[in-house]
């Protein structure tokens, strides 16, 4: 799936601006960047929910098309399931909306149910479950017919930590079988631990996209500093030292070339005790907050 310099407006407002994107085969992309940044209506637009004002959506190598778009599989944001309908129906129901024959739709329907864990709510309402639960059977609903491509649009939110395990494993499988994998999220740790390659946006383009350690060259190492009493502002006068992310106690600091760190160390220790101070390789939070705040 390639998105090429597609652009969007909605009145005055510029939602994509020349965005380029692409999921390959047995890719597992995250798709990131900061409230309206354009994830949202990037997604809509492959999904041909919403038509671009110009740029081109290409499916193996030729334009998207309807019948492309039925094998797709959309979690949207606007999350958007039958409220009185019973779980296991409801997924039957979708998989033979998306082409599948009877026994096929059960035995996915069936598959999927176990899969996440909705066995025990096969025959509820929807409207009955939990908001996390009815999370996963919209998942399931994006799933049950074994799409070609998987667009999710943040997937993971008000899923529970095994819930969060399982379809981080679900959504691997599905690379690995050769599906072409995006998902947004604002769960950047995750993104990180799963994502095979990642797409930073900002105000409707992309700004950077590659694996994390592509994403990290360039930019050094962090100083990780964890000084319970220091105040904002403590690490000002260091040279060669930039505050790049705040986390609790911690301050998360990038050193310019031959900037020297035991500076950092003792302008820390002059604010009181020091619990950590280690150098690491920057987290994709550090480089997304290097990408979005430049
Ligand atoms: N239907 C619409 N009408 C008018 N403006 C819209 C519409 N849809 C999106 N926008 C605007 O387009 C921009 C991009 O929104 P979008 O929802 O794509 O962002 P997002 O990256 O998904 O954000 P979030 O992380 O908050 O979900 C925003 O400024 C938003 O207000």
């Amino acid at each position: 799936m390639l998105v090429t310099a597609v652009s969007k407006r909605f009145g005055p407002v510029t939602a994509l601006d020349r965005l380029d994107l692409r999921a390959d085969p047995g890719e597992l992309v995250g798709f990131v960047g900061g409230n309206g940044a354009g994830k949202t209506t990037a997604m809509r637009v492959v999904l041909g929910i919403l038509r671009p004002d110009s740029g081109a959506v290409t499916w193996g190598g030729a334009p998207v098309t309807p019948a492309d778009r039925v094998r797709f599989g959309y979690l949207p944001e606007e999350r958007g399931l039958y409220p009185r309908m019973r779980v296991l129906d409801h997924l039957v129901y979708l998989a033979e909306l998306h082409g599948a024959d009877v026994d096929t739709a059960h035995r996915a329907a069936e598959d999927w149910v176990a899969r996440l864990g909705l066995r025990p709510h096969r025959g509820t309402e929807v409207q009955r479950l939990s908001l996390g639960t009815q999370q996963r059977v919209q998942l399931a609903a994006a799933l049950v017919h074994d799409p070609v491509l998987l667009v999710l649009d943040e997937p993971f939110s008000g899923l529970d930590p095994a819930a969060v395990d399982v379809l981080a494993d679900v959504l691997r499988e599905r690379a690995a079988a050769g599906v072409p994998v995006l998902f947004s999220s604002h769960q950047l740790d995750l993104v990180e631990r799963v994502c095979d390659r990642v797409v930073i946006a900002r105000a409707g383009r992309a700004v950077a996209a590659g694996t994390v350690p592509q994403l990290r060259a360039g930019s050094g190492e962090v100083l990780v500093v964890d000084a319970p009493g220091a105040r904002p502002g403590w690490a000002d006068g260091v040279p060669g030292a930039r505050v790049t992310g705040v986390e609790g106690t911690r301050t998360v600091l990038a050193l310019a070339e031959g900037a020297d760190e035991q500076l950092v160390l003792a302008a820390a220790l002059a604010t009181g005790p020091v619990r950590e101070f280690r150098l690491a390789r920057p987290a994709l939070v550090d480089l997304y907050r290097e990408v979005v705040d430049r």
